[in-house]
């Protein structure tokens, strides 16, 4: 028997958990019980959504300043039938969080997927595992930069900023998040004049960069462009899935005419997130949902930079994007946001090796430029590995040296 089992976290007035949680489970799958006739109930019994349980909280005084009123909190779990919706993101999370969305004081915080029901989301395609592969780097955590200051510029100072950053030794450079099809820098021609450059730095360095473009544009359009961007050589897409849809990523990560690594930016789910009391949990949003829809790579902000998240919740997303599931790969977790070379121990430390560290600021600017600033973070990566203090190593790192004068970490 397949089934949808929700995790809330509720706010109740009045204290009574129990009724809540029987007025949700029945609200959103029957309707009602009680009075009907017994013929109609055995009719109606494989779609009656179920209270698996009710656990009360401890008295929250934020909780209450926020409501400004004592409230009863609790973690309720209800299971829903899956004969009660299509075997799809929307359908799922019209019926666990449709209209309860709505209510203002009830956060969910997560979702079990039981049964068959898991087929229908294969989850990442190439996974942390296809990704080491296609870079050919398997001992270490990877070190992406973002490109910057972009917008009016051209496809030559592009280019320049791509080859500079990959040259630095990058693993991975994406586009920002806010980088569309600008008549500058068209997205096809981002691709091919990004592939010939980068070709030329593997040739020149040996070093293999990749480059996640923004898939950008129109819904309906997005397929078609996918698949161009495969056929002009993309690496990997850049997709700010939240401005779109859950649903859309999936439909992407599954075509077999792209078969291109996903980069899931997590633009716009602090609308649907941020708050402590209602709307989704981000370990479930930016961590489990983004995975199970398809993608291989999951930026979210880092507890350390400058939209940061609490530690705890941080490294519930990665531990969503990385704990061993029957049927998903697992996705690279992406701390990021004011994200410097200094931090990369922390980093290191709170994320382990299976993580992309990621910056945009950090790398472009540093004194020597986005150069300097890729090889600081290379240097810091290596001098952590080598179980050395950055100062330490940054005695014989010129751009480290520079990076943590500028930052801190010295
Ligand atoms: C959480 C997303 C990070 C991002 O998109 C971005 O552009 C970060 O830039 P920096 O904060 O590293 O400059
Ligand atoms: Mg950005």
């Amino acid at each position: 028997m397949s089934e949808i089992i929700a995790t809330y976290l509720i706010h109740d007035f009045h204290g009574n958990h129990e009724k809540k949680a029987e007025g949700i489970a029945l609200g959103l799958t029957v309707g009602t019980w009680t009075d009907l006739p017994q013929l109609v109930q055995k009719q109606l019994e494989k779609h009656k959504g179920r209270v698996v349980s009710v656990s009360p909280l401890a008295e929250e005084e934020r909780a209450n300043r926020y409501f400004d009123r004592k409230v009863y909190r609790a973690i309720i779990k209800i299971a829903y039938p899956a004969s009660n919706f299509s075997n799809d993101l929307p359908a799922i999370l019209t019926t666990v969080f449709g209209k309860l969305s709505l209510d203002g004081a009830i956060k969910l915080i997560d979702l079990d997927f039981v049964g068959d029901i898991q087929k229908a989301f294969p989850g990442p395609r190439l996974g942390i595992a296809g990704i080491r592969e296609k870079i050919e780097v398997y001992d270490r955590p990877l070190v992406m930069s973002i490109f910057k200051g972009i917008l009016g510029r051209d496809l030559t100072f592009h280019n320049e900023q791509l080859k500079q950053q990959a040259l630095g030794g990058v693993d991975l450079v994406k586009d920002d998040e806010i980088l569309f099809d600008q008549e500058q820098t068209p997205f096809i021609e981002r691709i091919k004049t990004g592939k010939k450059i980068l070709n030329e730095v593997y040739e020149h360095t040996g070093h293999r960069t990749l480059y996640a473009v923004n898939l950008s544009g129109k819904t309906f359009e997005l397929l078609d462009k996918a698949k161009q961007a495969a056929e002009a050589g993309a690496d990997a897409l850049l997709f700010n899935v939240h401005t779109y849809g859950l649903d859309v990523l999936q439909a992407l990560s599954e075509h077999d005419q792209i078969k291109l690594p996903i980069m899931a930016h997590p633009a716009f789910s602090g609308a649907l997130g941020s708050s402590s009391h209602y709307g989704i949990g981000y370990p479930l949003l930016l961590g489990k949902l983004v995975r199970l829809s398809g993608a291989d790579l999951s930026l979210f902000p880092s507890p350390y930079g400058n939209v940061a998240l609490e530690k705890e919740e941080a490294l519930a997303i990665a531990c969503a994007l990385t704990k061993d599931e029957p049927s998903w790969k697992k996705a690279f977790p992406v701390p990021s946001a004011g994200i410097h070379p200094g931090m990369v121990p922390d980093l290191i430390k709170d994320f382990g090796l299976d993580s992309v560290i990621n910056a945009g600021g950090g790398i472009h600017g540093h004194p020597d430029g986005a150069k300097g600033g890729a090889e600081a973070f290379r240097s810091a990566v290596e001098a952590v590995l080598e179980g050395k203090d950055l100062s330490e190593a940054a005695a014989n790192e010129e751009a480290l040296k520079k990076a943590l004068v500028l930052w801190g970490g010295l």
